[in-house]
């Protein structure tokens, strides 16, 4: 029976097709399945370069290019355009299978064959003046080795500039252009084959170049294939969520593969850890070991999953194996079951009790810090007596205690611990210690497998609530996070809440939502800084890359705060103009007034704005919020204002060095991280404004 794959960039262009050629490319292909390539009506293309491209008539005035095998029965569908353009774009082109990944490439043969001749006399000249040839210090056998096929191999010898090569990039096969680009940049044949690795999934020798059957199969990033009518209408029916079917080999290995532990997933911002995240969910429902809970640390961050899980689980079955709640949901909900309704302490009433305990105790340590001493020694380390807290480690606590003074800090944590018992309350820790201890108490776990987004940010009593809420088993716990992008004070060990991933990590480094332009510009915002990886090492972000070009991002500084947010409703109403939607833009700042004074300025220059509350982007608004507000969003365009040295770091965010030294480096360290983040959110275009000095931690700016 004749399967049907679909191009990735045919996807695309399938969204700007008028809706009438829509539906008959639905209906054409509906029938596939079942109908045979005869019935189907292929037309073979007279003088075509490759006879196996084929074109199907969708209306009278638009044909269909399908690549069809010579043996074999998966046909790819590539591009649907009216009948001439369509003729021409198949005819001069050529498919082949590239000899280093295995995968199918599509090349504009008559367009590097008509171009050559004039490079080869531009090559000519230039070396009667001795200058060197593009590719003159790689070998022919390094080239092939790397995927280089004859045809591009003879091209490569006569380039002489980069610029060429940019401009070949339209007409080579991509992953060969890939890697003449990536030898051009200055990286040794070896780095190469290492940005290789993923795509290549078998030794390399052994693939048939005539087998197009085995190469779609291998090529999961770019053509998918459909099983049936259903699936076809789910892929037309969301032509720009690529995420949902195109997987990137790493990607989807990550979702997919089998452990016999926990596992987890790393990678810089925007690589798709959330896609893998929600792959994973599905892969583990289908699988059908048992309930799945996909989780991570905030509502709003877990309102998006659960929309993306929608996006994906395609049956009520499906959607119902999987529950998705962030931590705090769940913490309550166990709690509930066994406690009732707890009576939650608030931030003033928690200060009055730790300065009570403080006083009754007589310590001079002041009410916040024996609240971190507390949530981030005692809780986190589960401390529950006196000697255990006097040996207990104290990470990412600077200041050091002497044994008298860790007695006295005892003492009032004992004070405050009791008021909570007597007075029957309640923090959002302390119920989620309560619950987690419930869940290792029963036999019988809540869920088989729990997905873990945005990792970097849970504290250690969620991390054991999670861990007691699955059985120790296969594939039990999956865990996708970027320490890079930590936010909130919480550093762990995984290995301390008894999660062990040696062995079962993996790393993804293709960005797919910024250009590289901008990624390259806020990796800088971290350049240097040591970020953990929550198992005892350093986190890297080498080899994080887009494969997307675009302008660098706007630095601006202006003398006061009325100059800056003028330009900014300027710069916003400029975006407008060029054809973005309100939705497709976000502005950013570190406090809540400075947007709150942003959203003012825009909505008082007429432009619709609204801050960002439950998190989630309106269509028809400009979207303004705090850096902490942004995780998780993306927008075309994106704003961020008061880069300030007053702004950023956040006074008020940092620990006096006097204080703790440690405290005061982490704090430094969390508000780049923040800037991070929010730069990070930008897909297109980001400019980053500031009024008087700017941010010490903006890399070219002043
Ligand atoms: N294989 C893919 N094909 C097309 N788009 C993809 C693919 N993988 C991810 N994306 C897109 O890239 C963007 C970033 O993906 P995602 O949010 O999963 O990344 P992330 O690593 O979780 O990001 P961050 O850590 O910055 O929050 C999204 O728009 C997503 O749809």
């Amino acid at each position: 029976m004749p399967k049907l794959a679909i191009d990735r960039d045919f996807l695309r262009e399938f969204a700007d097709l008028e809706k009438p050629v829509q539906e008959r490319v639905e209906e054409v292909f509906a029938k596939f399945d079942h109908a045979t390539h005869t019935g189907l009506h292929l037309e073979k293309i007279a003088h075509a370069r490759d006879r196996r491209f084929r074109t199907i008539r969708i209306d009278r005035f638009h044909r269909g290019v399908v690549l069809a095998p010579e043996s074999g029965d998966i046909y790819t569908l590539l591009k649907v355009l009216p009948h001439d353009d369509a003729y021409m774009w198949a005819g001069r082109r050529t498919a082949s299978v590239n000899s280093a990944t295995g995968r199918i490439e599509i090349r504009d043969s008559e367009a590097i064959e008509s171009v050559r001749p004039h490079l080869e006399q531009m090559a000519a000249a230039q070396q009667r003046e001795e200058s060197a040839a593009l590719f003159s210090g790689v070998s022919d056998a390094d080239l092939r080795r790397l995927g280089i096929d004859p045809q591009t191999l003879d091209f490569a010898r006569v380039l002489t500039d980069p610029v060429q090569l940019e401009t070949a990039k339209a007409f080579l096969p991509p992953t060969q252009w890939q890697v003449l680009y990536g030898l051009a940049t200055g990286m040794s044949p070896e780095e190469v084959w290492d940005e290789l690795g993923a795509a290549i999934t078998e030794d390399g020798d052994g693939f048939d170049p005539e087998d197009l059957d085995a190469a779609v199969r291998r090529s999961p990033d770019r053509l998918v294939l459909v099983e049936g009518p259903r699936e076809l209408m789910a892929v037309f029916a969301r032509p720009f969520d690529l995420w949902r079917v195109y997987l990137h080999p790493m990607q989807r290995e990550a979702a997919e593969a089998r452990h016999s532990g926990p596992a987890r997933v790393m990678g810089g911002p925007g690589t798709g850890k959330t896609v893998v995240a929600l792959h994973r969910a599905r892969a583990l429902a289908e699988r059908g070991a048992g309930p799945v809970l996909v989780t991570t640390f905030t509502s709003t961050l877990a309102e998006s999953l659960a929309a993306g899980m929608k996006v994906l689980a395609d049956t009520p079955e499906m959607l119902e194996a999987v529950t998705v709640e962030n931590v705090d949901r769940l913490a309550h909900r166990v709690f509930r079951e066994v406690h009732g309704q707890p009576r939650l302490l608030k931030p003033p009433q928690e200060r009055e009790l730790w300065s009570t305990a403080a006083e009754r105790t007589g310590t001079d340590f002041s009410p916040a810090f024996l609240a971190e001493e507390w949530r981030q020694v005692i809780l986190a380390k589960q401390t529950d007596s006196a000697d255990a807290y006097l040996a207990a480690k104290r990470t990412g606590r600077g200041r050091r205690l002497g044994s008298a003074q860790k007695a006295r800090v005892w003492q009032a944590v004992c004070e405050f611990q009791r008021e909570l018992r007597e007075g029957d309350l309640w923090t959002h820790e302390s119920v989620c210690a309560e619950a987690a201890r419930i869940l290792a108490e029963r036999d019988e776990k809540p869920y088989r497998h729990v997905v873990v987004d945005e990792a970097q940010d849970l504290s250690a009593e969620k991390w054991r609530l999670l861990r007691a809420a699955v059985p120790q088993a296969p594939d039990d716990v999956f865990i996708a996070g970027d320490t890079h992008q930590r936010i909130y004070a919480n550093r762990i060990s995984l290995r301390e809440v008894g999660i062990d991933v040696a062995g079962r990590s993996r790393r993804l480094r293709v960005n797919y939502r910024t250009t590289a332009q901008i990624l390259g510009w806020s990796l800088e915002l971290l350049h240097g800084e040591s970020i953990d990886d929550m198992d005892g090492g350093l986190e890297t972000l080498a080899g994080c890359r887009s494969e997307v070009s675009g302008l660098p991002p706007q630095l601006t500084g202006f003398a006061n705060r009325t100059a800056e947010l003028r330009a900014l409703a300027d710069t916003v109403q400029e975006w407008l103009a060029s054809d973005v939607l309100p939705g497709e833009i976000g502005v950013a700042a570190r406090s809540n007034r400075l947007a709150q004074e942003a959203a003012d300025a825009l909505v008082g220059a007429g432009v619709p704005a609204r801050m960002l509350s439950g998190g989630r982007a309106e269509e028809d608004a400009v979207s303004v919020g705090t850096m902490h507000r942004m995780k998780g969003l993306e927008f075309r365009c994106l704003a961020v204002v008061g880069a300030d040295a007053d702004q950023i770091p956040s006074a008020k965010a940092i620990t006096p060095e006097s204080e703790d030294a440690v405290a005061h480096a982490n704090d430094l360290q969390r508000e780049r991280c923040l800037l991070f983040v929010a730069c990070t959110r930008a897909r297109e275009l980001l400019n980053v404004t500031w009024q008087g000095e700017p941010s010490p931690f903006l890399p070219g700016a002043g």
